[in-house]
């Protein structure tokens, strides 16, 4: 489904993620774990297209409008005025485009998704008077009507409380129950161990990449830890080792 080839990605010439290399295979179901800054995010992000590469490749065998990236709750503008239902609506673009008016259909999906993550009622709320429970519940509610193949989460259940995060993870189950591939990043160590069957433990490179309990090991989580403290953010910036081809930012491969 997503194959990385020596995926460098740099800000200001400064590696967050340096040569990664692996595939995330259709159907699987991976948490994606590491220090504070060992590159989590811009993983989820270059996946996505959304920043430039200083070397590699990411291949993808998901067409765009099947791809859903759900990025940290802080990167989202709540003061965007718009309400529940409209923004839920949303997901059905990138399959359908915008241009396919709001069918019957459409709204009875998108009733449906509001049921499924239990915001039934909300429908004309602003999307700026809910909590963060609330907010991530609709998302995810956008997410089931977008029904991607291939779904990106960053820190999902982040500030929510068990209940909600009992139900986004009986959803994740759902997803990866239907063949979808979920990539997830996430901090609880408890939840990666009961939950996904796979895990990427990244200090800027892969430390480690496979089946979880061969991954979460002790001493992988240490040396991953030992490898984020002797990060030097004023090290000499990265030279790419070998001279990269200029590859194209967005690279498919026929489905
Ligand atoms: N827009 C940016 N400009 C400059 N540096 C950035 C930018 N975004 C991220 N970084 C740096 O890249 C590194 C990796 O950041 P990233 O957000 O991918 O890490 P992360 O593993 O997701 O972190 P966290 O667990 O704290 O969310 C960090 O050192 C961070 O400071």
């Amino acid at each position: 489904m997503v194959t990385l080839d020596g995926l460098t990605v740099s800000y200001r010439r400064h590696p967050a993620l340096h040569h990664i290399s692996g595939h995330f295979a259709p159907g699987s179901l991976t948490a994606v774990v590491g220090p504070n800054g060992s590159g989590k995010s811009t993983l989820l992000k270059s996946v996505m297209g959304l920043l430039p590469f200083s070397g590699g490749r990411v291949a993808v065998s998901a067409p765009r409008a099947r791809m859903a990236y759900l990025p940290q709750l802080a990167e989202i503008d709540r003061g965007f005025p718009i309400d529940v239902r409209d923004c839920v609506l949303l997901g059905c673009w990138p399959a359908e485009g915008a241009w396919g008016g709001v069918r019957g259909d459409r709204l009875a999906r998108v009733d449906a998704a509001l049921h499924a993550v239990g915001l039934e009622g909300f429908e004309r709320r602003p999307i700026g008077s809910l909590s963060s429970g609330q907010l991530q519940r609709m998302l995810f509610a956008r997410l089931l009507v977008q029904d991607a193949e291939l779904i990106l989460l960053d820190e999902p259940f982040n500030a929510m409380d068990s209940k909600t995060t009992s139900a986004l993870l009986a959803m994740i189950r759902q997803w990866h129950q239907r063949r979808r591939t979920v990539i997830a990043v996430l901090h609880d160590d408890a939840q990666v161990r009961q939950h996904f069957p796979r895990t990427l433990l990244l200090a800027r490179e892969v430390v480690a990449w496979g089946p979880t309990a061969q991954v979460m090991t002790e001493a992988n989580l240490a040396r991953a830890r030992r490898m984020a403290e002797a990060w030097d953010e004023d090290a000499d910036i990265c030279q790419v080792d070998q001279p990269q081809p200029q590859l194209p930012l967005w690279q498919k491969v026929a489905a």
